[in-house]
């Protein structure tokens, strides 16, 4: 665990967490950190938790003692959302302190005590009230519902102009005692801007509204470091983050980036010829593009490229009269995702029948995707030079379409 000073009496804990999925389904190859805050003013506070402790006593106790913190007296325990990624410690924490408050909204406390029992202590907290801890550290509380749990609240520190802000502004990517965008090269700036992304379109995407409706709440805020539950502390350009999570938010209804995605599958490569003539055809118009082959690439990382892309490609084979299993499967949590309104073309094999396309239809209607199609490409067995044709003839209209509304 890291100990970290964020500014003027407020510290950073951190867990990484590795080598799991990230809620059970998410791939995290460059790991998470797990964000916890403590503000000592005369009294002091704990904003959130981190699941990742070991659970004995003494690691905190520990920490707390180089610190200068005796654990009895954390006055408070302000639990942002109630999501056990954060809160999940709130047991073990009672074995060292039994006699703290927790400071919640109305909807936290609901679930506090449908997830843990815990129902002594509970201050609820609005838009309206305040919380002083002394040497004028005077909290405030900010509703962002459904950011991403529908209780989340995020604490803001008037006198620091700290932002706790919970999972809004967070990313992936494993915590280092250099956790401070001013700390960071340029490069690993951009290596947590990436982890960002990836956050963003698995964990937060489905709740971009919400997103949208939470930074202009907050943009009365006079923000000078925005600190969240996961990723990295920015204090020497707090906007930064959160014109990022902005623009993330936009993404959803399009356009995106100058990019496409292809997601492509294939049982015995007839599909997969046509894949690498595509992708020989996008090398050619200079568009940046990812390449994703299914069932082989996480979702995860699927989302995160089609979340950043204006164009998206899908090929694949028909299949019992449907997609190809693994494609369906992956559309169907872009539909989940919202990843709405994208220029988009379809290629394939088939066999026999046909019926793949009857299917993307249907997946497209469900989920009001109002993905904008180019007529399919389907030939029989393997894609003769005029299937090839036709389908180079579709990707450039589909590059000059991505071109139009991203420079417009
Ligand atoms: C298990 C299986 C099921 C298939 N089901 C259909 C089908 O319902 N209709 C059809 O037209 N072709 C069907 N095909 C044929 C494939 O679509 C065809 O072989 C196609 O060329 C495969 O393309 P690929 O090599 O890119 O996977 C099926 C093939 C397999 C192996």
């Amino acid at each position: 665990m890291n100990v970290t000073n964020v500014t003027n009496d407020i510290y950073q804990l951190s867990v990484n967490v590795e080598d799991i999925l990230f809620e059970g389904l998410w791939e995290i190859p460059n790991g998470v950190s797990l964000n916890s805050y403590i503000i000592k003013g005369e009294k002091t506070a704990i904003v959130d938790g981190v699941c990742g402790w070991d659970g004995v006593p003494e690691s905190l106790f520990a920490l707390l003692d180089k610190l200068n913190i005796a654990p009895e007296s954390i006055e408070y325990l302000i639990i942002n959302h109630m999501e056990p990624d954060h809160s999940g410690w709130i047991e073990d924490f009672k074995k060292i302190n039994s006699n703290f408050k927790v400071v919640c909204s109305k909807k936290s406390a609901e679930l506090l005590e449908a997830f843990y029992g815990h129902t002594e202590n509970i201050i609820h907290v609005t838009d309206k009230d305040t919380l002083d801890l002394g040497k004028g550290h005077i909290l405030k509380f900010v509703e962002i519902p459904n950011v991403h749990w529908p209780d989340t609240i995020a604490t803001f520190d008037t006198l620091t102009g700290t932002l706790f802000s919970c999972d809004a502004f967070g990313s992936f990517g494993r915590a280092t005692s250099s956790n401070y965008d001013d700390m960071l090269s340029k490069e690993e700036i951009d290596f947590y801007e990436k982890e960002a992304v990836r956050y963003y379109s698995n964990i937060v995407a489905a709740f971009s509204m919400p997103v949208k409706k939470a930074i202009q709440k907050c943009s009365d805020l006079p923000i000078k470091i925005v600190a969240p539950g996961h990723g990295i502390v920015w204090r020497k350009n707090p906007n930064k983050i959160i014109e990022d999570y902005s623009r993330y938010a936009s993404y959803q209804k399009g356009p995106a980036q100058e990019e496409i995605t292809i997601i492509w599958g294939s049982m015995y490569g007839m599909t997969e010829k046509a894949v690498q003539h595509a992708i020989d055809v996008l090398e050619k118009e200079k568009i940046k593009v990812h390449v994703h082959r299914v069932p082989e690439t996480s979702w995860g990382t699927i989302l995160a490229s089609a979340w950043t892309s204006t164009g998206i490609i899908l090929a694949m084979p028909t299949y019992e009269y449907k997609m190809f299993p693994p494609l369906a499967a992956v559309l169907e949590e872009l539909g989940k995702k919202k990843v709405q309104n994208r220029k988009a073309f379809r290629f394939g094999s088939y066999g026999w029948s046909g019926g793949a396309q009857k299917e993307l239809d249907e997946i497209i209607s469900k989920y009001c995707m109002n993905w904008d199609f180019l007529e399919p490409v389907e030939f029989k067995g393997r894609p003769e030079p005029k299937d090839l044709e036709l389908i180079t003839e579709k990707l450039r209209t589909l590059v000059g379409e991505v071109r139009e509304l991203t420079n417009e």
